[in-house]
């Protein structure tokens, strides 16, 4: 496979983070772990899209971060063993960016773009016709000698990959004939990753210890992989190499992840909502000033991940905490203060 990069992948990570990131990445269908149904449907596609000498149907990848859209786009190229271009929604500025991406493409080749959702309209309109018809109809000049000239271009595949599928336009998302949503993965599945990155590190860790961190990983392998960095530094420097039970414990503790997984801004959206809004219904902008974060952040990576153990509940009136949140933060419903938001 042929892989360009035309932006900072995941610039969101250190240097020394993204290096893990890519000597953990699984490169095939066969190592990747979990999104069974996911990956035995694109298993399928690129098969007969290569039995046919076609290039594969347009993908959209969406779900929260960390859970393998990029992982997967770097899989699909390599199973269809075809070049890869990789760029990012708010990269392409103009028009031309796209049309100097497109028209260098070869047949069957793949075009990751991330971020899809932050695509500038006007670049995303040249997009139709590209995924469309293959075809791009690009101005030269301006003024009285402006004139448009059609390109044809080599079938390809788009692959786009976005945290805020809500986001995306109808006539863009229409375009892409295969549309998957990642889910969260259980803590089985989050075991059998932790063991196989640790066996890449060559760090020996008990299945028990590999279980821990998978549970505590907020149903996300780069968490999972990030935590079990952190809980092999914790064995190499205060036991002696191992990673146990005793020593994933205190390494996930010192981290600040409590025991149901929850890291320390879940925590804090939690105890905010029930503390200083009785519990909600509160809307999420409040929130996130109270807390201290973007409110796309918290809708982003936090919010879906309550939602879905059932801490909270977003209705039409805003967030509130569930049941759940009152026990696992310890607090009795109806003794929150709220006096210091009250008229
Ligand atoms: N199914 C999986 N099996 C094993 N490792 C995985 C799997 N999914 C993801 N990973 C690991 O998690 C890391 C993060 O995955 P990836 O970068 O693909 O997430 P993403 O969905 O693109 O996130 P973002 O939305 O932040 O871009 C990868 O480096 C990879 O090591
Ligand atoms: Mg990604």
């Amino acid at each position: 496979m042929r892989e360009e990069y035309l932006s900072a992948d995941d610039e969101h990570l250190s240097s020394n983070d993204r290096e893990f990131e890519k000597a953990l990445r699984p490169l095939s269908f066969e190592d990747f772990t979990g999104q069974a149904k996911i990956v035995e449907n694109l298993r399928v596609f690129v098969l007969a899209a290569k039995k046919r000498e076609e290039s594969l149907d347009h993908v959209l990848l969406h779900g929260p971060p960390g859970l393998g859209k990029t992982t997967l786009s770097h899989i699909i190229a390599n199973e269809l063993n075809t070049g890869l271009k990789i760029t990012s929604g708010p990269v392409l500025d103009k028009p031309s960016d796209l049309a100097g991406l497109l028209t260098n493409l070869e047949e069957g080749d793949v075009l990751f773009i991330d971020e899809i959702h932050r695509l500038n309209p006007i670049v995303e309109e040249y997009l139709y016709s590209a995924m469309e018809d293959f075809r791009i109809d690009i101005m030269l000049d301006s003024g009285p000698n402006a004139r448009s000239v059609q390109i044809n271009l080599s079938p390809f595949t788009l692959i786009g990959a976005t945290t805020r599928s809500g986001l995306l336009t109808s006539p863009l998302r229409a375009r892409f004939g295969i549309n998957s949503r990642l889910e969260y993965y259980d803590a089985k599945l989050l075991t059998d990753i932790v063991t196989r990155s640790a066996g890449i590190l060559d760090t020996p860790i008990d299945e028990v210890a590999a279980y821990e961190i998978a549970r505590r990983s907020r149903g996300t392998p780069r968490i999972a992989n990030m935590l079990l960095r952190r809980t092999r530094d914790f064995a190499e420097v205060k036991g002696d190499g191992r990673i146990t039970l005793d020593i994933a414990q205190m390494a996930l503790d010192a981290l600040d992840v409590d025991s149901n997984g929850l890291d320390e801004m879940d925590n804090r959206i939690l105890l905010t909502i029930i503390e200083k809004f009785k519990g909600g219904p509160v809307g999420l902008g409040t929130i996130a000033t109270a807390c201290g974060e973007e409110s796309e952040t918290i809708e982003e990576v936090y919010e879906p991940f309550l939602i879905q153990e059932g801490y909270l509940k977003r209705t039409a009136r805003g967030r509130m905490a569930t049941e759940l949140a009152y026990k696992h933060l310890n607090v009795k419903p109806n003794s929150g203060t709220g006096t210091l938001f009250d008229p």
